[in-house]
């Protein structure tokens, strides 16, 4: 069913325009497959979409890099991938020099390990600290490795429609904390917590602070370094349009590297993986974070996404993320509020993030109707619809046109 665009207030028809003629970056959404059959997508926070390129580039992969170099190509130039592509990612997208960030594992698996590393690294201190909203992997991996190592957690809970303050950190590490683990942007409410404030703040009672950064990288401007961040984490398909199943990335600050010892010993984190020698002696630097072999063929589509935000820049980037967050709340304002939809974001576009959470009783169904027409946000449970803005592959007409469609939905939903 399509949308019956004279339905929709003029004057929003002709902002949607006039936002997608003067936008910077509109040309780039074009080097993205953009397929008939779906009328809008936001979702790009869950799952970015594939750069035309890309096809291109795994063809040319598996014949000339795997098919023609075979083995070899470990040498030539696999071995180095990972850090070569941190490196990279590091420079466009984190703030962090050469040296600081690794490509490998999923995210679940390098907080696991940093988390350890970073835990067993604080000797005499008896507790995590984390929060109630963080995402499930990342409550469930802060359960897990307090119970290993005999720790309390000690729980924020922030509220559902922002996140972790820096009052809220302040009044809960103390001497007894090894480590505050948070997510820069919460995944339900998008409230983009204050990076350098809470760092500082655990600094001053001895604590290290493990960021995730699975939605903030490639799409809010990062600056890891000079934050003083010692730990971070993320993944990569998201803003970074890595592919499903695309590798994560890790951070960990230059200083603490030596002092770091993480779990999953396994011989590519060797410091001389081919010695195939006896027992684990970790490689120096970010090679020590690595455990098993690498995924390299899910870092194709990254580097693609990473050459295309060098080009376009992350200030623009940000810069339009940020219109298209206001735009999604003024028009759920005019089109939704008055059908009950509350937006659960914060109001504040310095503490939000690249989604808009908007909330209503019937949003499941309402998703599940929207899917069927080629519509694609996500729902969240218990009644939130997210909307996902990719700034690079996201349109403003896009945006009004899915919302339309969520209040032509609310509107027929028996209630
Ligand atoms: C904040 C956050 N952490 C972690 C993950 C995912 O971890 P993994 O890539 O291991 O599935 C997600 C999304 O899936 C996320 O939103
Ligand atoms: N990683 C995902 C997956 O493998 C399947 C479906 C969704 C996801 C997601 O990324 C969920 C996402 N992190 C979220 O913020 O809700």
């Amino acid at each position: 069913m399509s949308i019956n665009v004279r339905e929709i207030p003029a004057h929003l028809v002709d902002e949607a325009h006039a936002l997608d003629r003067s936008d910077p970056l509109a040309a780039h959404r074009d080097a993205f497959h953009l397929p008939d059959t779906v009328t809008a997508y936001l979702d790009g926070n869950s799952l970015g979409r594939p750069l035309k390129r890309t096809r291109d580039r795994i063809g040319d992969f598996v014949g000339e890099e795997w098919g023609e170099r075979l083995i070899r190509s470990w040498d030539e130039r696999w071995m180095e991938r990972p850090l070569v592509l941190g490196d990279q990612l590091g420079r466009v997208a984190l703030g962090a020099g050469a040296g600081q960030t690794v490509v490998a594992d999923s995210t679940t698996v390098m907080l696991y390990k940093l988390l350890r590393a970073a835990v067993d690294a604080s000797p005499g201190r008896t507790e995590i600290v984390a929060d109630t909203e963080n995402f499930p992997t990342d409550r469930f991996i802060v359960d897990a490795v307090a119970r290993e190592r005999g720790l309390t957690v000690q729980w924020i809970s922030p509220d559902p429609s922002g996140g972790v303050t820096l009052e809220e950190v302040r009044r809960t590490v103390s001497e007894q904390t090894a480590v505050l683990l948070l997510s820069h942007v919460a995944y339900k409410s998008a409230y983009i917590a204050d990076l350098p404030a809470i760092t500082a703040q655990a600094h001053r009672v001895g604590a290290l602070v493990l960021w995730d950064l699975c939605h903030s990288a490639g799409v809010l401007e990062l600056a890891l370094d000079a934050d003083d961040v010692d730990l971070a984490v993320g993944c990569s398909y998201k803003y970074l349009n890595g592919g499903p199943g695309a590798p994560a990335f890790g951070y960990v600050a230059a200083r603490l590297q030596d002092r770091l010892t993480q779990p999953i010993a396994g011989w590519m984190g060797h410091a001389d993986p081919f010695a195939m020698g006896g027992s684990y002696r970790p490689a120096q630097g970010m090679r020590r974070f690595i455990s098993g072999t690498p995924p390299i063929l899910a870092m194709v589509p990254l580097q693609d996404m990473l050459d295309l935000i060098e080009v376009a820049g992350l200030p623009a980037i940000r810069a339009k993320s940020v219109l298209l967050a206001d735009f999604t709340v003024a028009v759920a304002q005019e089109l939704l509020a008055p059908l009950g939809v509350v937006v659960a974001s914060p109001a504040d576009r310095e503490r939000r993030g690249s989604h808009v959470m908007l909330e209503h009783a019937d949003m499941r169904d309402v998703v599940a109707g929207l899917w069927q027409r080629g519509v694609i946000p996500d729902f969240r449970p218990p009644r939130g619809l997210r909307v996902g803005l990719s700034p690079l592959s996201t349109s403003f007409t896009e945006v009004l046109t899915a919302l339309a469609h969520v209040r032509e939905l609310l509107a027929h939903s028996p209630a």
